[in-house]
């Protein structure tokens, strides 16, 4: 079976995704694809020579009854309506994160997605699936560091545009670490509290950058999360977890040592596409395998989505009060078992 995916959405993620799902993985086809800039999305069906319809909105290339999955790849404020829709309509969808700019709206999904009584929704929370990540849960969960007790991480970007401001550093940066590191401890959410250092010269008037976030779980961990996105020197995203009986760290990604001019040096990235090619052409592969084979996606759920998406707002709400700010949860419920806590 081909998994045939209709793509909403064909910015930087959308075309990297319709450029991999056409022509390094396996069983998956775009036959559909749409964007509110058409000539977008008229670019992007002659550059990658898709055999696909162009839809003037998301409501038109869900009614195809061709789309068996929506690829989600549009601005974050959009994903709400478009998930909605595709899931009332009993597609699968594979939205890239956020789920939905709140956990209000993240909810409103989970809700029909119950109601369709079916799983229909993975979300973009590729880091699950990059070797490294993956490396150190599996020690953390067979126990060769003993019970976690702290983290240490940094998410750092070469630069961001004029459009990034102070709360993008937790919806669109930040989100990431929120996923994967309660996934790593299998733990969930206490509290945080933000606090701003000295602001970088090369940060705009309305960025402030850098931020260091204090995570606090329900068992205890303490997590230190940096989110610099003027850092300038590269794609740098590090993190190291101290346990009982020893201390895990994240592999850095994989540079040739390189002896010149006095000099001894390996090679930093500078973008996202790269540092985490190989989990998005995982993530995306066990999405349509999963479906394939087992009717349902196995990856990050809506209700991971959901976790993110309160996370979120409370870490919004300290940077705005400089308090300690609770996060609570809603009770999880069964449809979504303990699956989106597992390993994938
Ligand atoms: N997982 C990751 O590491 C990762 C990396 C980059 C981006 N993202 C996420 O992917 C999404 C897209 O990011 P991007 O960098 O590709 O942005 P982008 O601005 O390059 O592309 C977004 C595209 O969506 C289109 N669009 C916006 N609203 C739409 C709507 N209602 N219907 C149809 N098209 C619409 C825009 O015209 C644009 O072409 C964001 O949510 C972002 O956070 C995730
Ligand atoms: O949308 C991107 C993407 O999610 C990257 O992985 C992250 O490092 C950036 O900060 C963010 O702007």
């Amino acid at each position: 079976m081909t998994l045939r995916f209709g793509v909403v959405g064909t910015g930087a993620i959308g075309r990297e995704h319709i450029d991999r799902i056409t022509n390094k993985l396996s069983g998956g086809k775009i036959v559909a694809v749409t964007d509110v800039n058409l000539d977008s999305a008229k670019q992007t069906v002659e550059k990658h020579q898709l055999d696909a319809v162009i839809y003037p909105d998301d409501k038109a290339l869900i009614a195809d009854e061709n789309v068996d999955a929506v690829l989600v790849t549009s601005w974050g404020p959009a994903h709400e309506a478009t998930v909605v829709a595709a899931v009332e309509a009993g597609k699968y969808v594979f939205c890239e994160k956020p789920l939905a700019t709140t956990a209000a709206g993240c909810m409103r999904i989970v809700n029909a997605e119950m109601k369709r009584g079916k799983k229909l929704v993975q979300v973009g929370f590729m880091r699950r699936y990059d070797s490294g990540y993956v490396q150190l849960k599996q020690v953390i969960d067979n126990n060769e560091i003993g019970e976690p007790l702290m983290i240490r991480a940094a998410h750092r970007n070469p630069t961001v545009g004029e459009n990034y401001t102070t709360d993008m550093a937790v919806t669109d940066t930040l989100i990431h670490e929120i996923d994967v590191l309660h996934w790593l401890v299998n733990d969930d959410y206490k509290s945080v509290q933000v606090v701003f250092p000295k602001k970088t010269k090369n940060a705009h008037d309305k960025l402030q950058d850098p931020q260091l976030f204090t995570i606090e779980t329900n068992s205890g961990i303490v997590m230190n999360v940096e989110v610099f996105v003027n850092c300038k020197y590269g794609y740098d995203i590090q993190c190291e977890v101290i346990g009982e009986d020893g201390i895990v760290k994240l592999p850095e990604f994989p540079s040739v040592v390189m002896r010149k001019n006095e000099k001894l040096s390996t090679s930093i990235l500078n973008d996202w596409k790269y540092r985490f090619m190989d989990a998005y052409n995982v993530e995306i592969q066990d999405f349509i395998d999963s479906i394939t084979k087992t009717g349902e996606p196995q990856g990050p759920t809506a209700w991971d989505g959901y976790i993110a998406a309160v996370t979120s707002d409370s870490c919004v709400k300290a940077q705005q009060t400089g308090e300690k700010e609770a996060i609570t949860l809603q009770e999880r419920p069964a449809f979504y078992s303990e699956k989106g806590l597992q390993t994938v």
